[in-house]
């Protein structure tokens, strides 16, 4: 396990997005980034996943044990990202397949069974609820077995309950990964999160937090007060965008 230090100015084209981005992402633990629509915070979720895009990082990304970030990184998107034509053995073996390996499809039944998909293993994601869709998508970075694990709004398509089980699931077998959580929901960050930035076009600024520890009841006093204050510093910068 690493922590991820990343420092420097992220551009889109020749727009700068974020100026000024000071990062620590400390080993096995989950920090949350929040920030108005468009700051660019799936663009930031790109990088740290190696995936293309005409963005880049002037500065770097550096892993504290000097290790290379290639093949060390696994991400979970909104709406899980599955092949509609893929049952939930398929998609979980993708990463597996797309190198040319042979898939451990044991090991995969095994995933789906621990993310609640006993008996679902054969369906497509037709055939699926939201929940159970990124119950597989989860399942999937689990297959690829990542030590960083980058989840841009991985559950914000789901009705409140699905998603309070969702966070409780992800946090139970997500635990010891060094995960990058992108959200929009305080609440999610506040419950998930052993530390949370929010992000804007001249930085990230560090959130309040909770001293208790992860997953955090959401129904504590503590939970909710961050997240009430938390919701007035987002609207704060929001409009502050807009009105820039
Ligand atoms: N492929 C692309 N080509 C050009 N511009 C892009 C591309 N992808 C994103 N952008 C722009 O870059 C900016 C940041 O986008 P990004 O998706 O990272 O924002 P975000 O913070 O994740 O937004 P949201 O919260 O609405 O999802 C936006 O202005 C967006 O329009």
């Amino acid at each position: 396990m690493t922590t991820l230090r990343l420092r420097g100015d992220l551009w889109m084209g020749t727009a700068p997005l974020i100026r000024d981005l000071a990062l620590d992402l400390p080993a096995s633990r989950w920090s949350g980034l929040l920030g108005p629509s468009g700051v660019g915070k799936s663009t930031l979720a790109r990088l740290v996943a190696g995936l293309p895009g005409p963005y880049r990082l002037e500065g770097a990304i550096c892993p504290e044990d000097g290790k290379p970030l290639q093949g060390r990184v696994a991400m979970m998107a909104q709406e899980g990202q599955l092949l509609p034509w893929a049952d939930c053995v398929q998609n979980v073996t993708i990463g597996a397949r797309l190198r040319g390996v042979r898939p451990d499809v044991t090991r995969a039944r095994a995933l789906l069974a621990q993310v609640g998909l006993k008996g679902l293993e054969r369906r497509r994601p037709a055939a699926l609820s939201g929940g159970q869709r990124q119950r597989v998508a989860l399942a999937r970075v689990l297959m690829e077995d990542c030590p960083i694990v980058v989840l841009d709004e991985p559950f914000s398509a789901l009705d409140t309950l699905t998603r309070l089980a969702m966070q409780d699931l992800a946090a139970s077998l997500l635990q010891g990964r060094t995960v990058i959580l992108i959200t929009h929901d305080p609440l999610e960050a506040i419950r998930l999160s052993d530390q949370a930035y929010l992000l804007g076009p001249d930085g990230a600024e560090v959130l309040n937090l909770p001293a208790s520890p992860v997953p955090r009841d959401y129904t504590a006093p503590e939970t909710l007060a961050a997240q009430a204050q938390m919701l007035a510093r987002l609207h704060r910068v929001e409009s502050e965008t807009c009105a820039g």
